[in-house]
C-alpha cells in the first residue's frame, strides 16, 4: 500500500514536469512564432471604420507569425459618447508608434474627398520621422468609410500622397472589388448592414494582402548595411561598399598631382599601387581582361584618393563627377575599351549616385606611362 503511493505520487510528479514542459516548449513555440507585428491606426467618429479595422486585423492574422495591433489616432476634439463607442477601448497611438512596426493599414472616415482631419493632423506631426527616412520601406495600405462614396478614390489616392512622401511601399486591393486602391465601405445605403460582409470580406483580403508584403519585406529590415539604401554620406558609402581610398600617390616630376580652375578639379592617373603598378604590361598580352579591371579600378581609386585632397579631405563637397578619359595599353585593333572602362564608371557612380554620372571617352595606346595597363584623366565639380 505505501509502495503504491510513493509509485502513485511519483507518477503524478513526473506527468505535471512532462506537462509543465509541454506548456514551456508550446509557449516558447507561440513566441517564437509572433516575428511580425502590423499596426492598425484609425480613426472613426460612427465606428464604421473600427468595424472594417477589426476586419483587416483579423485579415492580417491570417498570415502565420503576424500580430495585428489596433490604435487609434488621438483626436483634435473629444467625442461625446465615446465611452459608450465599442472602440473606446482601443488605445490612442503617439507619434513615435509609426515607427515601432513592420507595416501599417491606415483606416479614415472619407471627409470631403480627404483623410479625417484627426488623421491629417496626427500625420502632419511625422515631419521629424520623414526627414530621418525612419518609414522608407514599411508596407501600408489604406482603407476608409465613406457615406454616399462620393469621392471615395480620391480620398484614398490623396491618402497615398503621404505614404509615399514616406517612401513607404503601398499596398493597394487591386481587382478585387469595391475600390483597387484599398477597401472604401459606403455607409450611406439606407437599410443596409454596413460595412456590409462583402466589404468586411475585402478587408480581410486587404489586411492579408498587406500582411504577404511585410512578411515578404521583413529580410530587408533586417539587412545587414551593405545593402541598405545608399547613404548621402560619401565616407559611410565606401565603407558600405568595403572601399579603403589608398594614399594619394606623389607626382615624380614637375607638375601637380591636381589641378583646380574655379570649381573644376583635373586629375591623371595610372595604375600604381604602393610604389608599384598593378598588373603591368599590354592588354591580351601579358595582361589578361580581369587584371585590366582590376587596374582600371586602382587607377580610379588613386583618382578619388587625389580628388579628396582637392576637395579639404570632404568627398561630400563633390558637386559632380565631369567627365572621365580612358587610356588602354591595347594592341591594335582591340576593341574592348568600353567595357573595361564600365569598371571605372560603374565604380564612380555606386559611390556618388547619380553624381557620379559623367561624359566619358576611352582610346587605345601604343604604350602607357610605367608600363602601366591604364591611365585616367578625370574632371570633376566642387560645390
Ligand atoms: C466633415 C465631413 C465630411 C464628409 N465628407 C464625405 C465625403 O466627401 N464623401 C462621403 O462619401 N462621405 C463623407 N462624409 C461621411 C463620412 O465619410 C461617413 O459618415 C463615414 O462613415 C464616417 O466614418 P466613421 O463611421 O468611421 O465615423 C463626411 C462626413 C463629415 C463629418
Amino acid at each position: 500500500m505505501h509502495l503504491f503511493h510513493l509509485i502513485s505520487k511519483s507518477a503524478v510528479t513526473t506527468c505535471l514536469i512532462v506537462l509543465t514542459l509541454f506548456s514551456l516548449r508550446a509557449q516558447a513555440r507561440q513566441n517564437k512564432e509572433i516575428n511580425r507585428r502590423i499596426l492598425v491606426l484609425f480613426n472613426t467618429e460612427q465606428g464604421g471604420t473600427y468595424k472594417l479595422a477589426l476586419a483587416i486585423a483579423s485579415g492580417i492574422e491570417k498570415m502565420e507569425g503576424t500580430k495585428a495591433v489596433l490604435k487609434q489616432v488621438p483626436r483634435i476634439k473629444p467625442l461625446q459618447n465615446e465611452k459608450n463607442m465599442a472602440f473606446s477601448g482601443i488605445p490612442y497611438a503617439s507619434i513615435e508608434d509609426l515607427t515601432a512596426y513592420d507595416g501599417i493599414a491606415f483606416g479614415s472616415p472619407v471627409h470631403f474627398g480627404n483623410m479625417s482631419a484627426d488623421m491629417r493632423s496626427f500625420l502632419d506631426q511625422s515631419v521629424a520621422i520623414w526627414t530621418a527616412r525612419k518609414l522608407e520601406g514599411i508596407p501600408a495600405t489604406v482603407f476608409m468609410s465613406a457615406g454616399s462614396g462620393a469621392g471615395r478614390e480620391a480620398a484614398v489616392l490623396s491618402f497615398w500622397n503621404t505614404l509615399a512622401l514616406h517612401g513607404m511601399i503601398i499596398v493597394p486591393t487591386g481587382i478585387m472589388g469595391n475600390t483597387p486602391f484599398g477597401v472604401v465601405s459606403i455607409a450611406g445605403a439606407a437599410g443596409a448592414q454596413r460595412p456590409s460582409p462583402g466589404e468586411l470580406h475585402l478587408a480581410q483580403l486587404q489586411g492579408y494582402a498587406l500582411a504577404r508584403v511585410v512578411k515578404g519585406c521583413a529580410p530587408l529590415h533586417d539587412a545587414s548595411p551593405s545593402v541598405q539604401p545608399a547613404k548621402n554620406d560619401i565616407e559611410t558609402r565606401l565603407k558600405d561598399l568595403g572601399i579603403t581610398l589608398p594614399e594619394a600617390p606623389a607626382p615624380v616630376g614637375s607638375y601637380k598631382t591636381y589641378k583646380r580652375t574655379g570649381n573644376l578639379i583635373l586629375i591623371n592617373q595610372i595604375a600604381l599601387k604602393a610604389g608599384h603598378i598593378e598588373h603591368p604590361g599590354m592588354i591580351d598580352k601579358e595582361v589578361t581582361t580581369e587584371q585590366a579591371r582590376q587596374a582600371t579600378r586602382q587607377t580610379l581609386l588613386n583618382i578619388l584618393a587625389v580628388l579628396k585632397d582637392a576637395a579639404g579631405g570632404d568627398l561630400n563637397k563633390v558637386k559632380q563627377a565631369v567627365q572621365l578619359t580612358g587610356y588602354f595599353y591595347t594592341p591594335a585593333g582591340y576593341s574592348q575599351h568600353a567595357a573595361l572602362m564600365n569598371e571605372a564608371s560603374d565604380l564612380l557612380v555606386a559611390i556618388f549616385g547619380e553624381k557620379g554620372l559623367h561624359t566619358r571617352a576611352t582610346v587605345g595606346a601604343s604604350s602607357l606611362p610605367m608600363n602601366s595597363a591604364v591611365e585616367i584623366q578625370a574632371i570633376f565639380e566642387l560645390e
